[in-house]
């Protein structure tokens, strides 16, 4: 170990390296946004050329600036001393100086690629790896791994404990932050892994399975920028909590065209943040679904006239109930039941005519006929109230009304009042957007034109518009129903997705390249056989590249090892992790009387609050989470960036500095799936846990 004073050293030659990439930065952001003013210069012009090339001059240099920006913070994080003697800059993006000399390496370049693959074992022709820890452009700190001993020069100077343990005891404010300088192997391998098929990152809790999906969206469209930005990279979440949690990720490493969205918020317009309880969730999610929702869309609309009744000239013509069903079957079989608006008049026309007998009817032939019905209000209006346009959403909300008639054996009487009562207040939950997004593809786009500058490439879209869209919607539209797909898409917490959900997502990437995140042991869908079938035909065949993470960076060892008892009750075989880090803090139980657990639980949260530096959740069952947030609402209101009461599926994805469980028996009984929940939940921890139950039945039956 070196003396402090080497390592002062070691810190001001690094500030004074640090220095000069930040000037060079300071230069190129200066050089960017002097492009942006000259671009909208041109666009005084006046002409449409130069309109178009100011918006995509503006546009490219904005989006440099906007990337410039971001990278500020611990732009350079990494330096290597290889064993030729070449000393090697690692940072968020590529840095050059005015001779076009590279200065940084960005970490997704393949130059950079050694900065995580190199071991003891296999130092690749690193000698030195460094890791400097700034606080914006301040060095605060080094820490060194001496990979090939053999190979360092006399004077090279080793300082630090290990970057990664470092970062690991760091505690947890509201948001995850990039892992980039310290990515492990294993990590790096999924995150580099070609955009071919499938990639499929299995892992335990705590991972990194997150960190490395995000990282892995921000190397894909470093690779292929062109593809992944027209098409679009799609990053799905299991919750609006979780999305928030992790939208710092992605822009603090350069990348601001990704589409961020929850499962609930797949589709345009809908933001669904609550989830069903578990009966109507199941029904919600299973395929049996499919069928009733095929006959939801083919049926008549309520209220759909049975019988046309038209005078032309000397003839009474006439269209009751089994004539028009004809017609609509006839419609459907060709097409999707808006696309076949425009078609509906010709068809009625049409039958209408074989009727047409009348000598002075005929007269005029089938085009005087069709000329006049065509222009007739009364056939008009017929047609209008015969064959509607029909909103996919409006068409979900008549589904509590006609579940009975339309389920018709496939669900059983507890299943359908699950579902009644699920639709009651007309607000559609996370398990409905897959409904929804079934029905807009059953229904299709009705064939209207939109606006103009639609068919617009994006690269000469407008760049107010582009912007406009890119705020509201994270980059992407997906305004029309034939514009849903991706050129990548990522799946986090894939193992929580239904059947239904597969659908809605295996829609968006069928000619999409994916990255599937999950874990098996922490599903809250309770039926994983009918998942998988969904999941392999979303993929379609596409070729499947399987990773593994095996190291826990998130839970104590203390915390994991009570968590693991609970993942082998939860299920056959769960992929467990190791946890790295030991604290000596194990996990506390408390066990009170009913009455008392709220209270007991309000007072072991103040004192962790006091222990810990970072966040704290409070977890309750959902039948209990409206006490448990009134009470505990004073603590929230004295420490609204650090505390948050949630129910368990709300925490999927998150971490906390510590961990409050209010009646842990509550989490197991409420679904089919309780136990993968509490696994869930007791892995958030990262430092200290405790349980406050008026029962300890669920440890009873882990030990
Ligand atoms: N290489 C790394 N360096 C530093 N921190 C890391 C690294 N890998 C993971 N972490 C940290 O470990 C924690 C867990 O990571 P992450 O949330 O991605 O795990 P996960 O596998 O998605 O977990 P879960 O399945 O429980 O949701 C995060 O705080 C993350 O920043």
């Amino acid at each position: 170990m070196a003396s402090t004073s080497a390592e002062d050293r070691e810190i001001a030659a690094e500030q004074a390296y640090v220095d000069t990439v930040h000037e060079r930065l300071d230069e190129s952001a200066k050089v960017a946004q002097s492009l942006v003013a000259e671009g909208i210069a041109r666009g005084h012009v006046g002409n449409e050329g130069a309109l178009v090339e100011r918006d995509a001059m503006v546009y490219q240099a904005s989006r440099r600036l906007s990337a410039l920006n971001a990278a500020h913070d611990g732009l350079v994080f990494g330096r290597l001393n290889l064993a030729d003697g070449e000393s090697r800059y690692i940072g968020r993006i590529g840095v050059r100086d005015e001779d076009r000399e590279i200065l940084l390496v960005d970490w997704r370049a393949p130059a950079a690629a050694v900065f995580y693959q190199a071991t003891a074992q296999d130092p690749a022709g690193v000698v030195r790896r460094r890791v400097l820890r700034c606080a914006g452009s301040t060095v605060i700190g080094i820490e060194d791994d001496l990979l090939d001993a053999a190979a360092a020069p006399d004077d090279m100077v080793v300082v630090g404990e290990g970057a990664l343990l470092a970062s690991l005891s760091r505690a947890r404010d509201s948001s995850m932050h990039s892992v980039v300088a310290t990515i492990q192997k294993e990590q790096d391998e999924a995150i580099r892994a070609p955009a071919r098929g499938a990639t499929i990152i299995s892992g335990g809790p705590g991972t990194g399975k997150t960190v490395v999906a995000l990282h892995r969206a921000a190397y894909l469209l470093y690779t292929d920028r062109r593809r992944f930005e027209s098409g679009g990279v799609l990053v799905i979440g299991p919750s609006t909590v979780f999305m928030k949690y992790i939208e710092r990720v992605l822009p603090s490493l350069g990348e601001t065209s990704v589409t961020l969205r929850s499962v609930g918020e797949v589709v345009d317009g809908i933001r669904a943040s609550r989830h069903d309880e578990s009966v109507a969730a199941a029904a919600k999610g299973s395929s049996r679904m499919l069928p009733v929702l095929r006959r939801l869309a083919s049926a008549p609309q309520p209220g759909e006239p049975t019988e046309l009744r038209y005078f032309y000239k000397d003839d009474v013509l006439r269209l009751d109930a089994r004539q028009l069903a004809g017609i609509r079957r006839q419609l459907l079989s060709g097409m999707k039941r808006n696309r076949a608006y425009t078609r509906a008049p010709a068809a009625i026309a049409d039958a209408l005519w074989r009727q047409v007998s009348g000598e002075r009817a005929l007269e005029k032939g089938e085009s005087g006929f069709l000329d006049v019905i065509t222009s007739d209000d009364a056939f008009i209006d017929f047609v209008e109230a015969w064959w509607p346009p029909v909103d996919a959403v409006e068409l979900w909300q008549t589904l509590p009304d006609r579940i009975g008639e339309l389920a018709n054996g496939v669900f059983n009487e507890a299943e359908l009042a699950a579902l009644k009562e699920s639709w009651a207040d007309g607000e559609p939950r996370i398990e409905d957007v897959p409904l929804i997004d079934e029905l807009r593809y059953l229904l299709g786009e009705l064939p209207e034109k939109d606006d103009d500058d639609d068919d617009v490439p994006r690269q000469l879209m407008s760049f107010e518009r582009r912007e406009r869209e890119e705020r509201d919607d994270r980059v992407r539209a997906t305004r029309s129903i034939e514009d849903d797909g991706y050129a990548h898409v990522l799946v986090d917490e894939a193992q929580d997705l239904s059947p239904m959900q597969w659908r809605m997502l295996g829609r968006r990437g069928r000619f999409a390249s994916w990255t599937i995140v999950g874990d098996q042991a922490q599903a809250s869908w309770p039926h994983p056989e009918e998942s998988r079938e969904a999941r392999a035909k979303a993929l379609d065949g596409k070729p499947e590249h399987v990773f593994r993470l095996s190291t826990n960076y998130r839970n104590s060892a203390e915390i994991y090892d009570l968590a693991a008892l609970v993942a082998r009750h939860a299920v056959p075989d769960p992929d467990l992790a190791e946890a790295v880090r030991r604290t000596g803090e194990h996990p506390e139980h408390a066990v009170v009387d009913g009455a008392q657990v709220v209270a007991e639980a309000l007072e072991r949260t103040r004192s962790m609050l006091d222990r810990v530096e970072g966040t704290v959740a409070v977890v309750a069952g959902r039948a209990r989470l409206a006490e448990v947030d009134a009470a505990f609402a004073g603590l929230v209101a004295e420490h609204p960036d650090r505390l948050r009461v949630l129910d368990g599926l709300d925490t999927k994805g998150l971490e906390f500095d510590a961990v409050v469980v209010v009646e842990p028996d509550d989490v197991v009984e409420e679904s089919e799936s309780g136990w993968r929940t509490l696994y869930v939940v007791l892995t958030r921890a990262t430092q200290l846990l405790a349980t406050v139950g008026s029962t300890e039945r669920w440890r009873a039956a882990v030990s």
